[in-house]
């Protein structure tokens, strides 16, 4: 990408600036002094430190004046050169010390909840940048300063090796021609991270004078409702009694908290999905992120119906330790199936997390695991996340169960919804209205779907599924808690984990029950689902968790009348529908559906499945994926 003209050519006029200085907190960087043209008002800056090259500007009052632009000079070279421009960022907004945030906060996209802020592009003294937001830190220079021939690199330890291997690993060239590599024409390239691999003094252990250190760190910003990477120069006030300390480690570690850095991901977009608009979104919202902290990327672009299936299939499993779904719910289903039916399972299983940035028109993964849709957060939600295991439900019928039966992540239906997600399929264009106006079609019909089903439940009544809920949940908690405090668990999976307790030919066991037939006789949904959302504003299944080893079960009556199931369908975005006395909803381990229709069909995970006897079991902790704080967004179903 050309630089403006109006950019700066050359890096040597970035020395002469001045810099926030800042100090490390328990929740993340705060500015200690604003950066300032004027000497008298530079804050806490030492006559004897004032002028000194340690501190990139000489004590001419042009230079310093020239610096008055403060520290967002480097963010605002990287803006314009990266097309990532502040001009319209909402820097007013400000967050003071004391009300700092953690990461639970971070992924809001109100503008008004910006934890930092600058005036005039200078951060405000007591700003915190969360170490939630801070996707890499590196020492700017060493503390000699830069030398006098505007050679930043020459001045500081040689590391261009290390650095020449990073840009090697974010263009890693792959042979499979259904890989293409984020050195393809497909991806931009930032010349932020050029620049940031040429710099010559990352991750040394700079022992700074007075125990001020010049730190560059890149951030996640908000910027109108996205988040987009900036960088930041800072001098840094840390002191410790260790000879090793090392204060770009200690933010990378504070910031990389139960988080794997540097992950390397193979990204799969659909470039149908979305109404087109994925490939666009990955590029523009998520990419930029990926690579400010240091991931290295491949990207396959799906080229037909189900490609997904056959590159999990074939892809190289010690490679990645992620692979990100750049779509809808589609092409997880597709990937997880796909790994599914390697002989390798378990170890690809163990080996990668399976994770969405939400460019689909359903992104109900996203939504549940990294609490949004919006692309830009998601991502940070993947940088950050913490790998959890999640069950996951393998559906069994006629057709196909004895070549391989299908696994299932996000739900199965029957009934209303089901024929309302697919069979609306030919008025797309009207959006996620389509589904709605299918729904409040059928369900004005009052439209049964007779069936016959077995459960074996888990939580039978409402007072059962609240207590289960509250006991796993309490449990899940303590687990996360667990792996803050310490190293991961090891939790791997072996081929055992597959193997079914129900399959399908051995008929419905004696411990099942019969759902009573005046219900199934007249049955209007029959919905099951792992996650909570099905779609950003329907909390469908709000008791559901990650690993309760259970799916929970939505059944309605279609008798129910219209003045009754308004309310039903409308307490849908809360959650509380689950509440109503005409709603049954329980918790199953497995169940199985037989169809007494002839012309209908099944919905899994939002792909079409033949009417035919479906007999579906939980697989326990069978999946890796990344959720923001180790759990499922919160559906408040605690207090309902
Ligand atoms: N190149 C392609 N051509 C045709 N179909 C494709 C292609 N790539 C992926 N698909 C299919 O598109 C379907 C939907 O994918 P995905 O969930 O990512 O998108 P979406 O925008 O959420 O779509 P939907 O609106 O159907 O939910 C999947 O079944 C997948 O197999």
């Amino acid at each position: 990408m050309d630089l403006p003209p109006s950019a700066p050519q050359s890096l040597s006029s970035i020395k002469e600036r001045s810099y926030n200085r800042a100090t490390l907190t328990d929740d993340g960087i705060m500015i200690t002094s604003q950066a300032s043209a004027n000497p008298s008002n530079s804050g806490s800056v030492s006559n004897s430190n004032r002028g000194s090259g340690f501190y990139g500007y000489n004590n001419s009052t042009s230079s310093l004046q020239s610096a008055a632009s403060s520290c967002f000079e480097t963010t605002s070279l990287i803006s314009c050169v990266t097309c990532l421009s502040d001009t319209n960022s909402t820097d007013h907004h400000h967050r003071q010390h004391g009300d700092s945030d953690d990461t639970s906060g971070l992924l809001s996209q109100d503008p008004d909840d910006i934890p930092y802020s600058s005036v005039n592009r200078q951060l405000l003294v007591n700003t915190v940048i969360p170490y939630g937001r801070i996707l890499y830190a590196k020492y700017l220079e060493n503390p000699n300063g830069y030398t006098d021939n505007g050679n930043e690199a020459s001045s500081s330890k040689a590391t261009n090796g290390a650095n020449a291997h990073d840009s090697e690993t974010n263009v890693v060239a792959d042979a499979s021609p259904a890989l293409k590599t984020a050195s393809s024409d497909d991806t931009i390239k930032e010349p932020f991270l050029q620049d940031e691999n040429n710099d010559g003094g990352e991750n040394q252990a700079a022992t700074g004078r007075d125990g001020y250190q010049l730190v560059e760190i890149t951030f996640a910003k908000p910027r109108r409702h996205d988040l987009v990477p900036k960088r930041l120069t800072l001098l840094i006030n840390f002191f410790s009694s260790s000879p090793d300390a090392d204060v770009v480690e200690e933010i990378l570690a504070r910031s990389y908290k139960n988080t794997k850095r540097n992950r390397s991901v193979l990204v799969i977009i659909n470039p149908h999905g979305g109404k087109g608009k994925a490939k666009k979104l990955f590029m523009s919202k998520c990419q930029p992120i990926l690579l400010a902290s240091r991931c290295s990327l491949d990207i396959a672009y799906t080229k037909y119906a189900c490609h997904a299936v056959d590159i999990a299939r074939q892809v190289d499993v010690d490679k990645y330790d992620t692979i990100a779904c750049a779509s809808g719910d589609g092409i997880p289903y597709e990937v997880m199936n796909g790994l599914y039916q390697r002989a390798d399972r378990a170890k690809a299983f163990n080996k990668l997390a399976i994770t969405q940035l939400p460019c689909g028109s359903g992104n109900a993964m996203s939504v549940s695991c990294h609490w949004t849709s919006n692309p830009s957060y998601a991502t940070l939600s993947l940088v950050k996340g913490v790998e959890s295991r999640i069950d996951l439900m393998c559906c069994s019928q006629p057709s196909y169960y004895e070549s391989s039966p299908r696994l299932s992540f996000l739900s199965q239906t029957y009934g209303v919804i089901a024929e309302s997600d697919i069979n609306t399929e030919f008025i797309r264009w009207l959006g996620p209205a389509r589904f709605e106006l299918g729904v409040a079609f059928n369900v004005l019909q009052r439209k049964k779907y007779p069936c016959d089903v077995w459960l074996k439940y888990a939580a039978k009544s409402k007072n059962e599924v609240k207590t289960h809920y509250l006991e796993h949940k309490k449990k899940a908690e303590e687990t996360v808690s667990d792996v803050n405090s310490t190293v991961a668990p090891e939790d791997e999976i072996t081929d055992a984990d597959f193997v079914l307790k129900y399959p399908y030919d051995k008929g419905v066991p004696e411990d099942w029950e019969k759902l009573d037939s005046s219900v199934t006789d007249n049955l209007g949904i029959f919905y099951t689902g792992k996650m909570p959302y099905m779609a950003a504003d329907a909390k469908f299944f709000p008791a559901a968790l990650p690993n309760d080893g259970t799916m929970d079960l939505v059944v309605t009556d279609a008798r129910t009348s219209v003045t009754r199931m308004a309310p039903i369908l409308l307490a849908l975005d809360k959650g509380t529908h689950v509440l109503q006395p005409e709603v049954i909803h329980c918790k199953i381990v497995a169940y199985k559906l037989i169809p007494k229709l002839h012309s209908s069909l099944f919905s899994v995970d939002g792909e079409k499945f033949p009417l035919e006897p479906l007999q579906v079991e939980v697989l326990p902790r069978i999946c890796k994926t990344l959720l923001r704080n180790g759990c499922y967004v919160d559906t408040e179903f605690d207090s309902m």
